[in-house]
């Protein structure tokens, strides 16, 4: 087998988190291009592997048979050479309130290019901070997918908070040939928010109510006629046994642009200040007419660079992980992004991938 060049990230450089390591080991694995990644999570206040990390790390090891190097808690330099991608079950207890959706984001794109479907059966936070809530990736992400011909299935076994995590979720990936070209350029019109406001173990119904009512406000108070109906929950002992509460809404366009935001439940702070967060953050979002929100731009990037064809999309100004992405994946892929400012102040985004073919489930058949 060919040795492709080993690749160093800086994982200092911009944002300086998590996710510069999550898309380097990602790209890593699918190209089989070996990487060293330096200075992990340099500006964070604990650097080096958190939980959440290095069970990606991990997982990643078992999925392509990798040699790896570092993969330690606090480790600050790891050293990762993949040699396939394994399609099967895989399943991993992180026993803390690691986020499920930030692991799904390390291990989704490798799974899509595997011989054979995956089921990833993760135990940890599904409703965390600084990371998307499990709804935000069935209601957002999810459908965004869709316009790379990506999908997958995922079921939400238990929620689990923070500090405890305890949720439990599964993942399933069908394989693809090669991921389309997506297309976010059409905002169209605003027709309809969804959503939901949820309470868990000793939290009240009425902050749910609360969070829900004031988003609901927030919303028609731009749009008076505007279509919302965001769901309060209170989730049963036996879907979630600890303490939480959050609210995740969506916006959808008459072009099939999905734009969500959220707020969790924190100790002093009121229910309605969280439904206000989440809300004006969404009104911001529709009145600027773009199609993808803030969270969603770094997670395009990694399918943007491999996918066969132009991709573009249009958003807000890019946020510090959408250039740390756009770094990584410019550095593993040789793909160039091009960023540019529109008339109407919306920053369009745009990418030719590398056309990347899944030459395991080609030589399957
Ligand atoms: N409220 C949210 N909704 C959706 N996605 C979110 C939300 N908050 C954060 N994210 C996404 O979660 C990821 C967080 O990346 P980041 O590098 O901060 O992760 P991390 O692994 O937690 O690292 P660190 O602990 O080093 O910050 C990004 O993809 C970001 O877009």
């Amino acid at each position: 087998m060919e040795t492709k060049k080993l690749v160093e990230i800086d994982g200092s450089y911009l944002e300086g988190g998590g996710q510069a390591l999550r898309n380097a080991l990602s790209l890593s694995c699918i190209l089989r291009r070996p990487i060293r990644v330096v200075k992990i999570r340099a500006n964070r206040p604990k650097p080096g592997l958190a939980n959440q990390h290095l069970h990606a790390v991990n997982l990643l090891k078992n999925i392509t048979n990798a040699d790896v190097v570092g993969n330690t808690l606090l480790s600050t330099e790891l050293e990762f050479t993949p040699r396939t991608i394994i399609g099967d079950m895989y399943r991993a207890d992180t026993h803390t309130a690691a986020s499920i959706t930030l692991i799904y984001q390390t291990v989704l794109p490798v799974l899509l290019f595997a011989g054979r479907s995956s089921r990833v059966d993760l135990t940890g936070g599904t409703n965390v901070f600084f990371a998307p809530q499990i709804e935000y990736m069935l209601q957002v992400l999810q459908p965004s997918l869709e316009r790379f011909g990506i999908s997958f299935k995922l079921k939400v076994l238990h929620y689990g908070f923070c500090p405890r995590g305890n949720g439990r979720c599964q993942l399933d990936v069908e394989p693809v040939r090669q991921v389309s070209a997506g297309q976010f350029l059409e905002f169209g019109q605003p027709q309809w928010v969804d959503g939901v406001s949820f309470c868990a173990g000793r939290i009240p119904m009425i902050l749910a109510t609360e969070m829900q009512e004031t988003a609901v406000r927030v919303i028609h108070k731009l749009w008076p006629h505007q279509d919302c109906r965001i769901q309060v929950v209170k989730h049963s002992p036996e879907k979630a046994c600890d303490n939480g509460a959050g609210i995740v809404i969506v916006a959808h366009t008459s072009t099939g642009c999905v734009l969500g935001s959220s707020a969790l439940g924190q100790k002093k702070v009121l229910a309605h200040m969280l439904g206000s967060d989440a809300s004006s953050q969404l009104s911001g979002y529709i009145s600027k007419e773009i199609c993808v929100d803030d969270n969603l731009q770094d997670q395009l990037i990694i399918f943007m660079a491999l996918a066969s064809g132009c991709s573009r999309f249009l958003s807000g100004p890019l946020t510090q992980h959408t250039r740390t992405a756009i770094y990584v994946a410019e550095q593993m892929t040789g793909v160039k992004f091009n960023v540019a400012v529109n008339q109407s102040g919306q920053t369009v985004v745009s990418c030719e991938g590398i056309d990347y073919r899944n030459e395991l489930l080609q030589s399957n058949e």
